[in-house]
């Protein structure tokens, strides 16, 4: 069977001797797309990414990449992790070209490879045009891309990105995400954000860390609909008083919407919505929509970190 790419195993890390930045993070990555770490400020990501990406040695616990056990055996571990840490280390004095070559050799590719690995990878991340100019004259979304280059240079099967779209404009943020999910349709992301709008915009599965441990793992999906609906919304040709709303079973506050409309919160139960459908019918309320209410992803989130 094939090894997963990634294997996190109790992984635990102190910076002190008082307090966790992480615990117990324990989860398997396999197969393409892109995976989002999410968490608010202080959660434990780059903690966990640093580790993962060799940087970092953790205080207990073990990391697998591709099989190869990280303290054991770092240097070929590494050769499979391409990674944008949250400072990607760019040398503002170095050409796109020399900064890429520069990388090229750290990682130990064949001399042979470099010219083309270095050409492909500007390619991909757009910046052809600006091989020759020097990075500190780069703007801050084209040295991002060269930090995503620099990351996917040695063809690596898992590529990590701390906070890839962290400090752009709205502009190269859309760009920034578009080039990570091309390079998601071969290789294996694992990007790190606390802004919402990125892991919708971006990631197929969330990892949610907070206080240092894992709250949620699942699909986009699962997460938007990890709270169990709570609100009504319907509209009726003849609108009911709210009070004689209020007093249906299970019915527990209502709010008057433009009119015709009725916001209920209610316990949840699909026999309240019925008995809410019964009733117009039986009262010639003339019901025209009904609809349960989704809480937004702020409110998942708010809850899984306990905000
Ligand atoms: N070098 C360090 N020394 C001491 N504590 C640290 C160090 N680096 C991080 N921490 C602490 O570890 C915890 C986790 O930090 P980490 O940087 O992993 O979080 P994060 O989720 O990446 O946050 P952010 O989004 O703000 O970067 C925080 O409480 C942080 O203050």
């Amino acid at each position: 069977m094939e090894n997963p790419i990634v294997k996190v195993e109790h992984l635990y890390h102190r910076y002190t001797t008082t307090r966790w930045a992480i615990e117990d993070i324990d989860f398997e990555i396999n197969g393409s797309g892109v995976v989002g770490l999410l968490g608010s400020n202080g959660a434990g990501k780059s903690t966990t990414m640093n580790i993962i990406c060799g940087v970092l040695k953790q205080t207990q616990g073990k990391v697998y990449i591709d099989g190869i056990d990280t303290l054991k055996d770092p240097v070929a571990a590494r050769k499979y992790i391409g990674f944008l840490p949250q400072k990607p280390p760019l040398y503002p004095d170095l050409t796109v070209d020399e900064y890429l070559r520069f990388c090229a050799e750290i990682h130990w590719m064949a001399r042979k490879k470099i010219n083309t690995a270095i050409s492909l990878a500007e390619e991909r991340c757009g910046i052809t045009h600006v091989k020759e100019r020097l990075l500190r004259n780069l703007s801050g979304g084209y040295q991002q891309r060269v930090g995503i280059a620099q990351a996917i240079l040695h063809d690596p099967k898992f590529v990590v990105l701390d906070e890839p779209t962290n400090g752009l404009d709205p502009n190269q943020i859309l760009e920034v995400r578009q080039l990570i999910r091309n390079i998601a349709e071969e290789h294996t992301v694992m990007l790190s954000t606390h802004i919402l709008s990125e892991v919708q915009a971006t990631c197929s599965t969330i990892k949610m860390i907070e206080h240092g441990r894992v709250v949620f793992s699942g699909s986009v999906e699962e997460f938007d609909n990890y709270i169990k609906p709570n609100t009504l919304y319907a509209e009726f040709d003849v609108p009911p008083l709210p009070d004689e709303l209020m007093a249906l079973p299970g019915i527990k506050q209502v709010e008057s919407v433009s009119g015709r409309g009725a916001r209920l919160l209610y316990d949840g139960d699909r026999d309240t919505v019925k008995q809410v459908i019964r009733e117009s019918v039986a009262r010639g309320w003339e019901m025209t929509e009904i609809r349960t209410e989704k809480s937004s992803m702020e409110a998942v989130f708010a809850k899984l970190s306990g905000k």
